[in-house]
């Protein structure tokens, strides 16, 4: 089941503090960015890549792709303020596909598996989005005291992909445009539509690199890899 993938690119790692985007940090010496694109490169089912950068970075992305082979890069349209905003200005220049996916690019561990059942479960259902099983006890807290403990059985941590028919992810952006929704992951813009998101087990090593801890877990797992 073919698909194309969105992977924004253009934010600014203010969390991680490296002083410039971390998807140029190096996990075993090469960058986070090419860690994440390989794995669509090597996806015989991935039809087309498009990655939303920031201006200024786009040159530097292009020398990053010729180095390392990435040619299944179809367009490098330009990021916006908030990461829905980046995600959105690559659907606008895609044209009609059957199933997209969106994923961050500084989830470099996302593997094919979980990735096919995402692209099934879409085709059949329209939407899918990967998570896994909360691990830890979570609580809403205000003021600094403990209001609620929340049911964990039903609590998932959501990570990307996000698969998508096409048509309803686009109108889904485009109605959250409009309307001045701003979500924190593409299946925010989809439920509130209405329409029913499903769950795709996914894997504890899909970590979003995101605080310099993310990079010591990184190399963990790269390194638990090739044993
Ligand atoms: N305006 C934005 C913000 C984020 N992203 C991308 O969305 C993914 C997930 O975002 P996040 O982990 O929050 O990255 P940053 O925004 O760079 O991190 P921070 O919030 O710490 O600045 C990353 O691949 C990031 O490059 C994007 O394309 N455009
Ligand atoms: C989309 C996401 O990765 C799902 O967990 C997450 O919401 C992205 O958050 P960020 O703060 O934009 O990295």
């Amino acid at each position: 089941m073919h698909y194309e993938v969105v992977l924004p690119a253009a934010g600014s790692g203010k969390r991680m503090g490296a002083g410039k985007n971390k998807l140029f940090l190096l996990l075993a010496n090469k960058p986070i960015l090419i860690h994440t694109l390989e794995v669509f490169q090597r996806d015989g089912n991935c039809t087309g890549i498009w990655l939303a950068v920031k201006p200024e970075e786009r040159d530097y992305i292009q020398q990053l792709l010729e180095e390392y082979r990435i040619t299944k890069v179809k367009g490098l349209p330009s990021g916006g303020n908030e990461r829905q905003h980046s995600v959105h200005s690559c659907i606008k220049e895609m044209n009609q596909v059957d199933i997209v996916l969106v994923h961050d690019a500084a989830r470099p561990f996302i593997t094919t598996p979980v990735i096919e059942k995402l692209v099934l479960t879409a085709k059949e259902e329209g939407a899918a989005i990967a998570g896994v099983r909360a691990k830890d006890t979570m609580k809403k807290v205000a003021d600094g005291i403990i209001v609620e403990t929340v049911d964990r059985d039903n609590l998932w941590s959501i990570q990307t992909p996000q698969a998508f028919q096409f048509d309803l992810i686009k109108e889904a952006e485009d109605i959250a445009e409009k309307v001045g929704f701003l979500g924190t992951d593409e299946a925010m813009l989809v439920e509130r539509l209405g329409h029913q998101v499903h769950i795709v087990e996914s894997t504890y090593e899909n970590v979003k690199i995101t605080t310099k801890e993310d990079i010591l877990f990184g190399e963990a797992i790269i390194q638990h890899r090739t044993i």
